[in-house]
Formats: C-alpha cells, sequence, structure tokens
C-alpha cells in the first residue's frame, strides 16, 4: 500500500517506520530540521533504549509524493489545516486521510480541508515522543491506531487498513463507536494534562493528593457531559472506568500537551480544553473547571484575550 505521513514527530515517524518495516511503501512530508535529519540520518525509532533505524523517501512538497491509498495526518491539532491545505496532490479520488489528534476536533479540521469523504477518524493510543528530529522514543502503551468511517459504517478501505496496521504490529481493534473512543480518550488525556500544566505535578500526585484528584474526577466528568449532550452515545460507568485507567498508568506519567506547556512551546490547549469549553457552551453544558483550567493556562502563555 502507499502511505504518506504528514508530520514525522512522535506519531508520525512511529507509525511510519512500524509500516515501512512491513513492507509499505511510505513517504513523509516534513519540514525545516525534521527534514534535513531524515535526509542525512534516516529515521530512528527507539524502544527500550534499543534503537532502530530506518532510511525514508522524505520531502517537504506532496507533489513530489503524487496520490497516495492513505495519508496519515500526524500534526499537532493547531497544524492539521495549514499541513493539508498544500498536501492536495496526495489525495486521489479514493485516498484517505486518517487522523491522529487528540482532542475531539481533528476530524472536523481534516474534513475542512479534504472533505468528509476522504477522511477517516483515528485514535492513537501510544506513548510517543520525538527527542530530536529524526529520533522517536516509544515509551509504551499498546502502540495502536483505531480506526473508523465517519458513520462507523464497515468498509472496504477501513478493513484494508485495519488489516496493514495489524500486520505492522499496530493494534488496530474495531471500535464500538469512533466518537465516544475519541471523547473517552479526551477524558483521559485532557484533565490530567490541564492540571498537571497547572500544578506541574504528573498523574500519579493528581490522583494520590485527595483534593486534586476530586477535581480531576469532576473534570473528567465534565467532559463526559458535554459528550451526551453533544448525541455522543458514552457508555455508563465511563467515568469511573477513566479513573481506573488513570491509575493503571505509571504515576510518572504526563502528557504531551502538559510537557509542552510546562516547556513553553506551543501547545494544543485550544483545541483539547478550549474544545470543551467551546462545546459546552454551544451544549448549554456548564464546564467550570475546564473553563478555570483554560482561562489560567492562557494566561501562563501570555495569550490572555
Ligand atoms: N505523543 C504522543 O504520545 C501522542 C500524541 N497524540 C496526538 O498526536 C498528534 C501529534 O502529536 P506528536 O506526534 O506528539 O507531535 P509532534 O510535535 O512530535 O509531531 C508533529 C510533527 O508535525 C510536524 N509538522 C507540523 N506542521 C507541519 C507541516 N506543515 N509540514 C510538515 N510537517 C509538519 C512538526 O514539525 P516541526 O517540529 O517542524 O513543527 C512535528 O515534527 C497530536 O494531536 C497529539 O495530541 C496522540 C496520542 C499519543
Ligand atoms: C496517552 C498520552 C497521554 C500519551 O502520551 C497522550 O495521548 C498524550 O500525551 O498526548
Amino acid at each position: 500500500m502507499r502511505f504518506a505521513v504528514i508530520g514525522a514527530g512522535a506519531v508520525g515517524s512511529y507509525f511510519g517506520a512500524r509500516l515501512i518495516d512491513a513492507g509499505h511503501d511510505v513517504s513523509f512530508v516534513a519540514r525545516g530540521a525534521t527534514l534535513q535529519a531524515l535526509r542525512d540520518k534516516g529515521l530512528s525509532i527507539i524502544t527500550e533504549g534499543r534503537r532502530d533505524t530506518v532510511t525514508v523517501q522524505a520531502t517537504d512538497d506532496a507533489a513530489n509524493i503524487g496520490n497516495v491509498d492513505y495519508v496519515i495526518s500526524a500534526v499537532k491539532a493547531t497544524q492539521v489545516i495549514d499541513a493539508l491545505e498544500p498536501a492536495g496532490a496526495l489525495i486521489g479520488s479514493d485516498t484517505a486521510v486518517i487522523t491522529t489528534q487528540n482532542g475531539v476536533d481533528g476530524p472536523r479540521l481534516t474534513a475542512s480541508v479534504v472533505g468528509r469523504e476522504h477522511t477517516i477518524p483515528g485514535v492513537v493510543k501510544a506513548y510517543v515522543a520525538a527527542r530530536e528530529p529524526g529520533v522517536t522514543e516509544f515509551r509504551g502503551g499498546p502502540g495502536s491506531l483505531e480506526v473508523a468511517e465517519w458513520t462507523n459504517e464497515p468498509s472496504d478501505r477501513v478493513t484494508a487498513l485495519r488489516k496493514a496496521f495489524e500486520d505492522a504490529g499496530i493494534g488496530s481493534p474495531v471500535p464500538r463507536d469512533v466518537w465516544e473512543l475519541l471523547w473517552a480518550k479526551s477524558m483521559f488525556v485532557v484533565p490530567p494534562g490541564g492540571l498537571g500544566a497547572i500544578t506541574g505535578l504528573p498523574l500519579g500526585e493528581l490522583l494520590s493528593r485527595q483534593g486534586l484528584r476530586r477535581v480531576l474526577i469532576d473534570a473528567t466528568t465534565e467532559i463526559r457531559d458535554v459528550a451526551v449532550a453533544r448525541g455522543v452515545d458514552m457508555p455508563y460507568g465511563i467515568v469511573a472506568d477513566t479513573v481506573a485507567f488513570d491509575e493503571a498508568q505509571p504515576p510518572s506519567s504526563t502528557t504531551s500537551m502538559q510537557r509542552d506547556i510546562m516547556s513553553g512551546r506551543p501547545s494544543e490547549l485550544d483545541p483539547q480544553l478550549g474544545a470543551i469549553v467551546r462545546y459546552g457552551r454551544e451544549a448549554g453544558v456548564p464546564t467550570p473547571l475546564h473553563e478555570l483550567m483554560y482561562e489560567v493556562l492562557k494566561l501562563r502563555r501570555n495569550d490572555a484575550q
């Protein structure tokens, strides 16, 4: 199969490398120091201290790649539109673009550029981090990419994609409902990211301090309530299940948004926390904890408008 991966950061590098190992034709759209590193040294994935390096095809111009079967859009949610707009050369009549972004807006942003018929919502479950240009570390988790059509209907292209993923060692179970999965991932990642960025604490500390634990659970409930008000079929017990899942993570866990904010890098604050506040307002569901975290963290990045 022909794949293009837009964004050779943590997620794009990890999945791209696995697909190359499985024999697929994978090209990366990258830029700047990352593009240079891919060309000079190839792509390295570090897993439990072992470093595997592959030679990759990389360009900053999608026209050099042309139409592919699947595009994996592995940029941050804030970068989706700018990255997809110049990538039209990748998209043929049958091309599907797979989203990987945390937050609930990746598919909507993607569809606004390529159209809903070309968009396959996806959810990544993995801890991966870009260590330096061209070098990514897999830190654990299932390493999965769950996908479904926008309507959750079965389709040949999704079945073929799941098989390609599974054959490449990328878990891709069939979700009951990909929107439930996206909102559930937000319940897992957004409250600890926001609270963790404000306090500087990892997940284990947030859970072990009774006051912060209550705030974390209440913020997780806010997201569930917004999802339900938007008509997403969230399973009974999802808040308790999310907290149990939080508890099963290594206590030192932090989220990528939290690490970005704490290091002063551009972050997904708007698509993660801001989106919950916006969707809550639209649905008439109060989200006071998200509103507070969002406003405080906006001040942190000196962007209080
Ligand atoms: N890291 C993780 O463990 C997980 C991340 N996610 C989600 O996956 C998404 C990607 O995250 P992650 O991989 O960590 O992010 P990274 O910042 O590591 O990777 C994004 C990459 O995209 C590149 N990029 C951005 N815009 C363009 C462009 N226009 N053309 C070419 N390349 C571009 C960036 O390059 P540059 O450096 O030049 O900006 C960077 O290399 C996020 O939404 C995140 O929330 C989901 C689950 C787990
Ligand atoms: C699951 C988790 C927390 C793994 O890094 C994540 O999605 C993120 O950091 O963005």
